[in-house]
């Protein structure tokens, strides 16, 4: 679904040029939820942007599906339009008639536990809230491929606890391929079929390894707290060579 080849991305030129990926190669399945974890500056954002056409590599070859759907930390919804209306732009850019667009947007609001608050506006809605506004939104491009760029990475614990699970369901459900960028080693053992380990400037593939903890999970569960453990060792391992 996702495929990438020996992908370079390096911004600048001469001494001052940065090398943000250095030939990664990663290929992610039909309906698997792969994380990428790694220190800042690893290029996990420049991976999202390359796989979602944002961005062009200096070398290499990516391929991801048509539209991938891309969603970031801040939801970026706009203020004037209500949450139907956030919802429901995809569609309308789409020139999905209004009738099936009122369906649609009614279906992925009640996905995302929202139809109370179809006519609110942003500013009315916790950080939550608007984040799940944002994913419905995402949805609404009915892209198989989700690519996400910490996207619960300024909530709280319990709610990003209701949010892993809302789009652990969603995900399963609609069988999505996601691509899922996180800083929190933790959540990417609460939510991945694989991880992947980015090393440091340039970004390089450090490691990966299968979940193979069963669903439903807990962030707190002992299983998930041994594998966080494990990669957080991995990724102190990968920043101390770094500095060092
Ligand atoms: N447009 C750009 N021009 C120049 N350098 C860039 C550009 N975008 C990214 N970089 C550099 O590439 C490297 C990787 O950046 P990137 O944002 O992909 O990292 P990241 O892993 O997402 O970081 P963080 O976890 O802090 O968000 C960094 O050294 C950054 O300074």
């Amino acid at each position: 679904m996702i495929s990438i080849r020996e992908v370079s991305r390096t911004f600048g030129h001469g001494p001052e040029a940065v090398t943000a990926l250095d030939r990664l190669s990663l290929d992610v399945s039909p309906g698997e939820f792969v994380c990428i974890v790694g220190a800042s500056g690893c290029g996990k954002s420049t991976l999202l942007s390359l796989v979602a056409g944002l961005d062009t590599p200096s070398s290499g070859i990516i391929e991801a599906g048509p539209n991938p759907a891309l969603m970031f930390q801040e939801p970026a919804l706009f203020p004037w339009l209500t949450v139907a209306g956030n919802v429901g732009l995809p569609l309308k850019l789409r020139k999905v008639p209004r009738p099936a667009r009122e369906a649609r947007v009614a279906e992925l609001l009640a996905t995302v536990n929202l139809s109370d608050f179809a006519g609110k506006r942003p500013h009315e809605l916790s950080g939550g809230m608007r984040q799940r506004v944002a994913l419905a939104r995402t949805l609404a491009l009915d892209s198989p491929v989700l690519l996400m760029d910490e996207p619960f990475g300024a909530l709280d614990a319990m709610t990003r606890d209701l949010l892993h699970d809302e789009l652990e369901r969603i995900t399963q459900e609609r069988g999505l391929t996601v691509l899922f960028v996180t800083h929190n080693v933790r959540e990417a053992a609460r939510l991945g079929d694989r991880i992947v380990l980015l090393s440091s400037r340039p970004g390089r593939l450090k490691w990966q390894g299968s979940v193979d903890i069963p669903r439903p999970r807990r962030i707190d569960s002992p299983e998930v707290s041994a594998l966080a453990a494990e990669v957080t060792d991995r990724l102190r391992e990968e920043v101390a060579q770094h500095v060092g």
